[in-house]
C-alpha cells in the first residue's frame, strides 16, 4: 500500500509515479522518467531506515534521520537568512530569489514544500501569485530549469487525444489552463505563461486541499503576438503569430475533449484569456464541460462580495446595493464579468423590479473613455453597460469622457479599477473621489500585478480621507493613519473564490457550473465578514484564513449544486447523501476531503 499525505479520497496511484513495492532500484528509473516523480515520494532526510533499506537508498543519504518538523525548520531558517542578506537589494532580485528557493523546494520535496505553502500562506503567496508570478512569467524562459505540466501547441494538432495519456498520474481533478494571450496585466506572454496555471494550482493545493499529485497546469501554446518573445533565443514556445478564428477553436476544442475523454470529472479553469476567447470559450464549452473562467466569473463573484461590504460599510442595507453609483475603468473580460453579476445582483433585490433591466447604476470607461450609446462598433455585453443622453441621464456625460471628468460629475459611491493600467486612479481623480455621495467613498484598484494596480492604499488615504475603503488585486501593507488609527488594504483577489469554486464544483460532481453555483460562493464570502470588520473597512478574511474560508465556500456550491440538481456526486458520496447534509455538516464534509501534506510510509508489509 502505498500513500502520501492525508486525504479522505484514495491517494493517486500514477503509472510512472507509483512508487516501487519493493527494493527499488527503480525509484532511480522513474526519477529519471518523469522530472516532477521525484519530488512527490521524497523525504531527503527523513526517510527512516527501514524504508532507506527497503528502497535501495542505505547509503544514498547522510546516516542521521531528521524530523519533518526539523526539514520544516532548516528550509524556514534558510528562508528567513535570505531575506535578511537581501535587505536593501531591489524588489525585483529579492521576489526572484524567495521564488526560486521555493521552486527548489518544490522540486526536491513537494510535501515540505506544501506543507510550507500552507502554514506560511499570507507570506508565501505574494511570492508563488500575484505579484511575484508575473515577474516569473515575464523572465521564465530564462528561469526554466525543469517542467511543470503539459504543453500543448498548435503543432500537436490531431496528437492531442493520445498526448494527454503521456501525464503520468491516473487521476486529474483539477485543471488550470491558459493561452497566455492576456497575463494578468501584462499582455501576451506566449508560452511563458504557464507560470499562472502553476501559481493557480499551488493556490488551490494550498487553499483547497487538493492532491498535488491530481492537478495539472496547461498551456496551449497556439503562438504569441508578442515581438519581444519572438525575437528572444531563449523563447520556448512556438515561434509564430498567434492562431486565429477556427483555427484557434479547432485546438482549444480538441484539447477539451482529449481531457474530457481521460478524466471526465475533472473541472477545468480556464485563466487569462484575451477577452474574446474568454467569452467565446466559457459560452462554448460552459454547458458541455466542468468548466468556468476564473477571470470572468471568479473575479465577478470576489467584486461583487467587495461592492456588498462598501453598501454595508455606509451603515446601509444591501438593498441600497440598488442605489449606489459605481464606475468601473476597464470593459475587458474581468470588468464586464463583474458587472453583468452585479446588475444580476442588483435585479434580485426587492423593488428594482419597477425599474428592471433599463436599471443603470454603472458608468463604465475603456481606453477610450467612458462608453455611451454613441460609440461605434460596440461589443453586444458592452453595449447593455452603455450610458445613454436625455433628461433622464443624470449626469448627461459625453462618449469618451475622461475619468476625472466621470468622478467629479457622478461622485460614485465605488471607484473600481480593471483595466491593467498602472496609476490612472491618479490624484486628481482620487480627490475627485473626496466628493463622492458616500460617506465611505470605495476605491478597489484590482489589477494586477503590483505595477499595474491602479493606485496604492497609501494615495486612497491621503486623497480620498481616512473614511475611505480600499481594496486591491495584489497584496499591499495596511496604512497607518496615526492616533492608532489604520487603512486598511485589502486584497480584492479572485483567489478568494476560485479555490471553493474547483472544490465544490469537484466534491458535488456536478455536471457543470452554473450560475447559482457562482453566486452561492460569492454570497458566501460576502457574509463571511462581521459587521465590526466591515465598519473598520475590512472587506475581506485575511489571506491566512483562506482554508477555512475554501471550506465554507466549497459547501456553499456543492449545496447548490445539489439544489439544483446538478451533482452527481464524488467517490463514494452520491447525491442523495450530499442531499441529506446540513449546512455544517456539508462544511465538514468538504473540510474533510481537503489533503495535507504528512509524510506517509511509502511502503508498507501488505
Ligand atoms: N483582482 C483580481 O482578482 C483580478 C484582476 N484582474 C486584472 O484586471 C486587469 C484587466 O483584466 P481583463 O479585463 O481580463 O483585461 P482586458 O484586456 O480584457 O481588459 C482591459 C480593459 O481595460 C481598458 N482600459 C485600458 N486602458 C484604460 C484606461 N486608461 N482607462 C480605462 N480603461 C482602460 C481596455 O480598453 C479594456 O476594456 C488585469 O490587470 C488583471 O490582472 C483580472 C482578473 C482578476
Ligand atoms: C488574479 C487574476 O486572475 C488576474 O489578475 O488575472
Ligand atoms: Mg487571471
Amino acid at each position: 500500500m502505498v500513500q502520501q499525505g492525508r486525504q479522505a479520497c484514495e491517494p493517486t496511484r500514477g503509472r510512472s509515479r507509483s512508487p516501487p513495492r519493493s527494493r527499488a532500484a527503480g525509484l532511480i528509473d522513474a526519477v529519471s522518467a518523469y522530472p516532477g516523480f521525484h519530488s512527490v515520494w521524497a523525504q531527503d532526510t527523513a526517510f527512516p531506515m527501514t524504508e532507506r533499506d527497503r528502497l535501495g537508498l542505505r547509503g544514498l543519504l547522510p546516516p542521521r534521520v531528521m524530523s519533518f518538523e526539523q526539514q520544516y525548520e532548516r528550509f524556514i531558517n534558510s528562508y528567513r537568512s535570505l531575506e535578511n542578506n537581501t535587505r536593501g537589494e531591489p524588489d525585483s532580485i529579492v521576489a526572484l530569489a524567495k521564488w526560486r528557493i521555493l521552486n527548489r523546494l518544490h522540486d526536491r520535496n513537494e510535501t515540505l514544500y506544501y506543507r510550507v505553502l500552507i502554514d506560511n500562506i499570507k507570506d508565501f503567496a505574494p511570492i508563488i501569485y500575484t505579484p511575484t508570478v508575473g515577474l516569473v512569467c515575464e523572465n521564465y524562459s530564462g528561469l526554466f530549469r525543469r517542467p511543470r505540466g503539459m504543453y500543448f501547441s498548435a503543432k500537436d494538432k490531431g496528437e492531442m487525444m493520445s498526448m494527454i495519456y503521456n501525464w503520468p498520474a491516473e487521476k486529474v481533478d483539477m485543471i488550470v489552463v491558459t493561452d497566455g494571450s492576456r497575463i494578468l496585466g501584462l499582455g501576451d506572454l506566449g508560452v511563458q505563461g504557464i507560470g499562472i496555471p502553476i501559481g493557480k494550482l499551488d493556490v488551490y493545493v494550498a487553499a483547497a486541499g487538493i492532491n498535488p499529485q491530481k492537478v495539472l497546469p496547461i498551456m496551449l501554446d497556439v503562438g504569441t503576438n508578442n515581438e519581444k518573445l519572438l525575437e528572444d533565443k531563449l523563447y520556448l514556445g512556438l515561434r509564430q503569430p498567434r492562431l486565429e478564428g477556427e483555427e484557434y477553436l479547432a485546438v482549444v476544442d480538441e484539447f477539451m475533449e482529449a481531457v474530457h475523454a481521460r478524466w471526465p470529472k475533472a473541472v477545468v479553469q480556464f485563466e487569462d484569456f484575451q477577452m474574446k476567447w474568454a467569452f467565446e470559450t466559457l459560452q462554448r464549452y460552459r454547458n458541455r464541460f466542468c468548466m468556468f473562467n476564473d477571470d470572468v466569473q471568479g473575479t465577478a463573484g470576489v467584486a461583487l462580495a467587495g461592492l456588498l461590504g462598501a453598501v454595508r460599510a455606509q451603515g446601509r442595507p444591501l438593498q441600497d446595493f440598488t442605489n449606489q453609483k459605481i464606475v468601473v475603468a476597464g470593459a475587458g473580460s474581468a470588468g464586464i464579468g463583474v458587472l453583468n453579476m452585479a446588475k444580476q445582483a442588483m435585479l434580485r433585490m426587492p423593488g428594482i423590479h419597477r425599474t428592471g433591466e433599463g436599471h443603470n447604476q454603472f458608468w463604465v470607461l475603456d481606453k477610450d473613455g467612458l462608453i455611451t450609446k454613441d460609440r461605434e462598433g460596440l461589443d453586444s455585453a458592452v453595449a447593455r453597460f452603455a450610458r445613454g443622453h436625455g433628461p433622464d441621464e443624470i449626469p448627461d456625460l459625453h462618449e469618451g469622457a475622461s475619468l476625472v471628468e466621470v468622478v467629479k460629475k457622478v461622485k460614485p459611491h465605488v471607484l473600481l479599477g480593471l483595466s491593467g493600467v498602472g496609476g490612472i486612479f491618479n490624484e486628481e481623480v482620487l480627490k475627485a473621489m473626496k466628493e463622492s455621495d458616500s460617506p465611505r467613498p470605495a476605491v478597489f484598484a484590482m489589477s494586477n500585478p503590483t505595477t499595474k494596480a491602479e493606485c496604492t492604499p497609501d494615495d486612497v488615504f491621503k486623497h480620498v480621507g481616512e473614511n475611505a475603503i480600499f481594496a486591491s488585486g495584489s497584496p499591499f501593507g495596511n496604512i497607518s493613519l496615526g492616533n492608532g488609527k489604520t487603512g486598511y488594504a485589502n486584497q480584492a483577489n479572485n483567489m478568494y473564490l476560485f479555490p471553493g469554486i474547483g472544490l465544490g464544483a469537484l466534491l458535488s460532481g456536478a455536471r457543470h457550473i452554473s450560475d447559482g453555483m457562482l453566486q452561492a460562493a460569492a454570497e458566501c464570502l460576502a457574509s463571511y465578514i462581521t459587521d465590526n470588520e466591515i465598519r473598520k473597512g475590512i472587506l475581506f478574511p485575511s489571506v491566512s484564513s483562506i482554508r477555512h474560508i475554501t471550506a465554507q465556500v466549497g459547501a456553499a456550491v456543492v449545496r447548490a449544486a445539489v439544489s439544483e440538481d446538478l451533482a452527481e456526486g464524488c467517490c463514494d458520496v452520491g447525491p442523495r447523501e450530499l442531499a441529506s447534509m446540513s449546512e455544517l455538516e456539508t462544511v465538514d464534509y468538504v473540510a474533510r476531503k481537503m489533503w495535507y501534506p504528512v509524510y506517509s510510509p511509502l511502503v508498507s508489509d501488505k
